[in-house]
């Protein structure tokens, strides 16, 4: 089993990497909630019935009243409206304190599910099981946790960090193959914004076919990523910022398709070419750059490109949370695989992505 650990201070926990780990979710669950007798395991109506029983089981096993709560899939459930109703179901269940929420599922529920779980009572130990390559890369680690508002995505939430994160590889297996380029969107933004031999690594491999053999690797490399970037600045004040590399233009593009049109892996893959255009005419990304990576995003058939208008880029520009004022923190790339964050006037922005391309 590959482990890594998120050493924050009082609030150390492990993210576990094996094949066949979720037949094991009862036992690993116990060790990091001794005392627990309940466990709301949300999920939702895609995940619940391909791997929600086996989970159970397992931590039935385990001594646990296990109870799946299953919310509609799909980036809408994201919602305030979702999130009252877990509360409602956490209620009718009777949690304490002392108990647990497991989020079983993509970024979605666990986003939702981790929200909850931080707020209900003032906070409830929380498990993640991710079941996407977006959610095992990224989502599952780190403790943003979060629901979108009408105004824009992930507006209302905390950090509320996992008590556990445990990935089982072969989960996704089942993953369509549109789920599991959303997920390389992520995977390609690390090797990106901080490591230039993986990005080189993943150019030897451009396709789900190629990357498959060495998921594994794969999910170590970006969660260790990760895992270094949330150690030093959990709060996203500094370095945490650089995670955000095509997402402040990635979520003007998903807020312009109404949380429908483009899932969030597509949004941050236009987001992160744009993104390096921008760099470009700001004279920090070294020519060339954005189209490398469109190229390697483009072969697992992700969009560069995304059509939006200009109210909603100042829209998302205006509520992002990189900005202070009249001013906005930018991710740009100033060579492959280093981000830099650089603070540009919001107009300024807003300008540059009103004239014509190149
Ligand atoms: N908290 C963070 O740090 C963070 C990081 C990145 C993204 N996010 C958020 O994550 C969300 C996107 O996550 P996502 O891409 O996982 O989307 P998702 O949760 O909507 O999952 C995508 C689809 O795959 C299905 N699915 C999940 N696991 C499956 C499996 N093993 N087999 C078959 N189908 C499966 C789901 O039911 C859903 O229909 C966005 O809301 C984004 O904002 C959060
Ligand atoms: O963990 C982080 O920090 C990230 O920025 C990871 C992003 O991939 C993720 O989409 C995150 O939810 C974005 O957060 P937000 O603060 O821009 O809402
Ligand atoms: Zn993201």
């Amino acid at each position: 089993m590959k482990t890594l650990t998120v050493d924050l201070p009082g609030r150390e926990y492990d993210i576990l990497i094996e094949r066949g780990l979720l037949n094991r979710a009862g036992e690993l669950c116990r060790a990091v909630l001794p005392g627990a007798a309940r466990l709301a395991v949300v999920t939702d109506s895609t995940v619940g019935p391909l791997y929600g029983e086996r989970l159970c089981a397992s931590l039935t096993a385990a001594g646990f009243d296990a109870r799946p709560i299953s919310i509609p899939a799909g980036e809408k459930s994201k919602s305030v409206r979702m999130l009252e109703s877990l509360y409602d179901a956490f209620m009718d269940m009777q949690l304490t304190r002392t108990d647990g929420v497991v989020a079983l599922g993509g970024g979605v529920v666990g986003d939702l599910a981790g929200f909850a779980a931080a707020t209900i009572l003032r906070g409830v130990p929380f498990i993640q099981i991710p079941t996407t390559l977006l959610a095992q890369v990224d989502s599952s680690v780190g403790g943003k946790v979060a629901v979108d508002l009408k105004a824009g995505k992930n507006l209302a939430g905390a950090f509320w960090q996992p008590r556990l994160v445990l990935m089982d590889p072969a989960v996704l297996g089942t993953l369509d193959d549109a789920a599991f380029a959303d997920g390389m969107a992520e995977v390609i933004k690390y090797g990106c914004i901080r490591d230039v031999s993986f990005l080189s690594w993943l150019e030897q491999r451009p396709s789900r076919h190629e990357i498959t053999p060495d998921i594994e690797h794969v999910l170590y490399t970006c969660c260790d990523i990760k895992r270094s970037v949330v150690v030093e600045d959990e709060r996203d004040t500094g370095l945490r910022m650089l995670l955000n590399f095509g997402h402040t233009l990635g979520h003007a593009y998903e807020l312009a398709g109404n949380y429908e049109l483009w899932t969030h892996g597509q949004a941050v893959a236009a987001g992160m070419v744009k993104a390096g255009e921008l760099g470009v005419k700001l004279g920090i990304t070294p020519p060339g750059l954005p189209e490398r990576i469109g190229t390697l995003l483009a072969c697992f058939g992700l969009p560069i490109e995304i059509p939006c208008t200009p109210e909603d880029y100042s829209a998302a520009i205006g509520l992002d949370k990189k900005g202070d004022g009249d001013m906005i923190s930018l991710i740009l790339l100033n060579e492959p695989g280093r981000a830099i964050p650089l603070r540009v006037e919001k107009s300024r922005v807003l300008g540059l992505l009103s004239e014509p391309a190149d």
